[in-house]
């Protein structure tokens, strides 16, 4: 797909810096989002060790699988397996995706503790990824929201296609923060803004995040989860920390993309996170060599190298 067939990326100006956060919260998404597109089947005792050494490597977030229906998501159709054989660490938290009733359900037998639902900004999207519509889509998580609220669940909700959509171009901003504000008003307790497509550019990424500002929701209940197509997810988290934004998504080594929108590629390296925000002296707890380790080694089990510019430049 070019994307500028499509008018992206939308040019939108920069806005004056503010100050950057002292501490950043990584939401490593590697073992959900970075796995679950992958064509060869890993291994459970893969993914084990993969979380292990996460958690060792001093990553506290560790979004470890989804609780999908298995025909849509094979790749982690092992989930309940998976967390049957998790050493959990103490600190470290293990949400999964859950879409729906029969989700939540495998999720509690499996003593999960944190959740995230999984939103669209488009109705292109949701229905490829939900076979719902946009609108149908907030009626299967509602009662999914309200029963893990009520249990004491943490639920995050993610919105996909915040910037820009492969089949509907661009997206309003408007648009985002309905679907954004809809979620939080059922009860989430954070929002991940995706760029599913990972077409973003700094200022469009201002401008998403003035919008909720604008719509009354603080930057504290936000997270940023950008894919690294055109090679702007850093740029982009760093447009997110100068709003304040302090919870960032990336993957180790980059894995990622999504099955329902072929034009996703990989996460935003937690390498190349860890990297950036070193140099800013921003605090994230996380080791880099141990990290690094662990995504060379991830790389091996995968049979390619991986996309990390730190990764690479470290390993080698
Ligand atoms: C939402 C559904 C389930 C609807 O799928 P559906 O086919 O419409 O399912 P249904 O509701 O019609 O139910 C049909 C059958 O599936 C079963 N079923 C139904 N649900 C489940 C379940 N949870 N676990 C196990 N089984 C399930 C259900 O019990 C029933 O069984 P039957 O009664 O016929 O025997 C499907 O579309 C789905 O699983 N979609 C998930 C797609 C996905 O995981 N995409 C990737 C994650 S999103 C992403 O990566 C983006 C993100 C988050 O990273 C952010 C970004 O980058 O933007």
């Amino acid at each position: 797909m070019d994307a500028r067939e499509l008018g992206l990326p939308m040019q939108v100006a920069a806005p004056e810096p503010v100050e950057l956060p002292d501490a950043v919260t990584i939401w490593e998404v590697g073992p959900r989002d970075g796995l679950q597109n992958e064509k060869q089947a890993v291994p459970v005792e893969v993914k084990l060790e993969f979380l292990d050494r996460l958690a060792d490597a001093g990553l506290s977030v560790l979004e470890a699988t989804s609780f999908v229906r298995p025909e849509w998501v094979p790749q982690l159709a092992d989930a309940a397996e998976l967390l049957a054989g998790l050493q959990r660490v103490p600190g470290v938290r293990y949400p999964v995706l859950v879409p729906n009733a029969r989700g939540l359900d495998r999720a509690r037998e499996s003593q999960v503790r944190d959740i995230a639902i999984f939103a669209s900004a488009t109705e292109t999207f949701t229905r490829r990824n939900l076979n719902r519509g946009l609108d149908e889509q907030f009626g299967m998580f509602e009662p999914v929201v309200q029963r893990a609220v009520g249990e004491g669940l943490s639920v995050r909700g993610y919105v996909s296609m915040c910037f820009g959509d492969p089949w509907e171009g661009a997206v309003p901003v408007e648009q985002v923060v309905s679907v954004g504000k809809r979620l939080l008003e059922m009860g989430c307790d954070q929002l991940s803004l995706g760029d599913t497509i990972g077409v973003a550019t700094p200022g469009h990424v201002s401008a998403l995040l003035r919008g909720f500002v604008a719509a009354g929701i603080g930057v504290d209940r936000l997270a940023v989860h950008f894919h690294d197509t055109y090679g702007q997810a850093l740029s982009n988290t760093y447009a997110a920390l100068q709003l304040g934004v302090s919870t960032v998504d990336s993957s180790a080594g980059g894995l990622g993309g999504c099955p329902y929108a072929k034009s996703a590629t990989g996460n935003l390296a937690t390498e190349d996170l860890v990297w950036m925000l070193d140099g800013l002296g921003i605090k994230h707890g996380v080791d880099l060599g141990k990290l690094v380790a662990t995504s060379a080694w991830m790389a091996e089990q995968l049979g390619r190298p991986s996309p990390s510019r730190v990764v690479k430049a470290l390993s080698s």
